[in-house]
């Protein structure tokens, strides 16, 4: 994927698209409270049904003012860049009407299509980053496209081949970001083992570096790495993958520069004594980190997408289709925000990066 470098005009807000997600989730809801809280220092660029979005921001609170655009428009004129007194809204229309908390797969397509219009406008230079709302993978499946995640679809359509899962938010206490990456993603937990490789962890590793240095400022970021198994293996006697693979993948990325350490059993490695001073802890699989940093953060993560060559962040929470059904007003949008904030702060990185 090649993309056109944004200019920042001065005067003129960083412009960041904002895909609402399923619609029959809280997507829709904490995409446009979260644009519009934050409107004053970002242009959230909203990519979804603009009537449907219309009429959920007019019940939410009639002062927001939404601006609707087709897609044909901006491919021909390019992202006009309107004050901070509007969201403005980019035309993905949706197949079906919609019930808030039921799925229906006739919108399924209509979804993806939002993430293809955050991917064009991101190769085009209209925005210099993209967050996403939580869509709901089953629909996706439903309406007969084969789908496990944003990170893996984002992968395959810019062409980044391996990319790596990474959630953050703010440790109780110190306020110190708690990082987990994940070594494998949307995998059935039978499947972990075998994809874990030398040659993948190899990838993973670079790609966590990389980015913890270019996209975070972090000049030589230190990643505790867990094993796989109960104790990290207990030597050989509850599994060989720690031998066979992962301490050899560290070792690697060591003579490579890196400054990788591990493998530490997943059970113990999260306490403050061994966190403090880590920027980075790779977890071998969802489950094993996930739950640790959501019982830690959980309305306070981002989820972020490292290894892309566009920036890409995400909520830490799903569609809460409970919530939805019972009607405007019960989401906490502060998952949203940070994840607009981490955007913005990335972007800001990057530019900096290529001054
Ligand atoms: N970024 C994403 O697109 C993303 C992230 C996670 C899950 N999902 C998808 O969402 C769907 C539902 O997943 P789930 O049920 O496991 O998790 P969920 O996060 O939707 O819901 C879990 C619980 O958390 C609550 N909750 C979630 N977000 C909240 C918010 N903003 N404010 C207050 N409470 C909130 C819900 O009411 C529910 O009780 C699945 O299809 C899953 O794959 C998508
Ligand atoms: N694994 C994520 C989580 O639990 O928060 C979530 O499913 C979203 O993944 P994508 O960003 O790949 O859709």
């Amino acid at each position: 994927m090649s993309a056109t470098s944004p200019q920042r005009r001065p005067g003129v807000r960083p412009a960041i698209a904002v895909t609402i997600g399923e619609p029959a989730g809280i997507g829709p809801e904490i995409s446009i409270r979260a644009a519009w809280a934050r409107r004053h220092e970002v242009n959230c660029v909203l990519l979804g049904d603009a009537a449907f979005l219309a009429m959920t921001a007019a019940e939410i609170d009639p002062a927001i003012r939404l601006s609707s655009l087709s897609l044909m428009a901006v491919r021909n004129g390019g992202l006009p860049h309107f004050g901070a007194d509007r969201i403005s809204v980019i035309d993905v229309p949706l197949d079906a009407h919609v019930v808030p908390g039921r799925l229906d797969k006739e919108n399924g397509r209509a979804v993806l299509a939002t993430l293809d219009a955050a991917i064009e406008g991101v190769q085009a230079g209209w925005f210099e980053a993209v967050v996403t709302a939580p869509l709901q993978k089953s629909t996706i499946n439903d309406a007969g496209v084969k789908f496990s995640g944003h990170t893996e679809y984002f992968a395959e359509k810019t062409g980044a081949g391996q990319v790596v899962m990474m959630l953050a938010g703010p440790q109780a206490g110190s306020g110190d970001a708690l990082r987990v990456a994940l070594a494998t993603t949307h995998l059935p937990l039978k499947q972990v083992s075998a994809a874990l490789t030398l040659d993948g962890l190899a990838r993973v590793l670079d790609i966590i570096d990389a980015d913890l240095r270019h996209k975070f400022g972090i000049a030589r970021p230190r990643i505790l790495v867990c094993g796989l198994n109960p104790h990290a293996g207990e030597g050989g006697y509850l599994g060989r993958e720690e031998i066979d693979t992962i301490t050899p993948a560290i070792a690697a990325a060591q003579a490579r520069g890196i400054d990788a350490a591990g493998p530490y059993p997943a059970d113990t490695l999260f306490q403050p004594k061994y966190l403090q001073g880590a920027d980075c802890v790779l977890a071998m699989y969802h489950d094993q980190g996930l739950p640790v940093l959501k019982y830690a953060t959980f309305g306070h993560g981002v989820n972020i997408t490292l290894g892309l060559p566009l920036i890409r962040t995400s909520v830490d929470h799903g569609t809460a289709l409970d919530l939805a059904a019972q009607g405007l007003g019960q989401a906490d949008c502060g998952s949203m925000e940070q994840a607009i904030s981490a955007a913005l702060a990335m972007a800001n990185n990057s530019l900096d990066n290529k001054k």
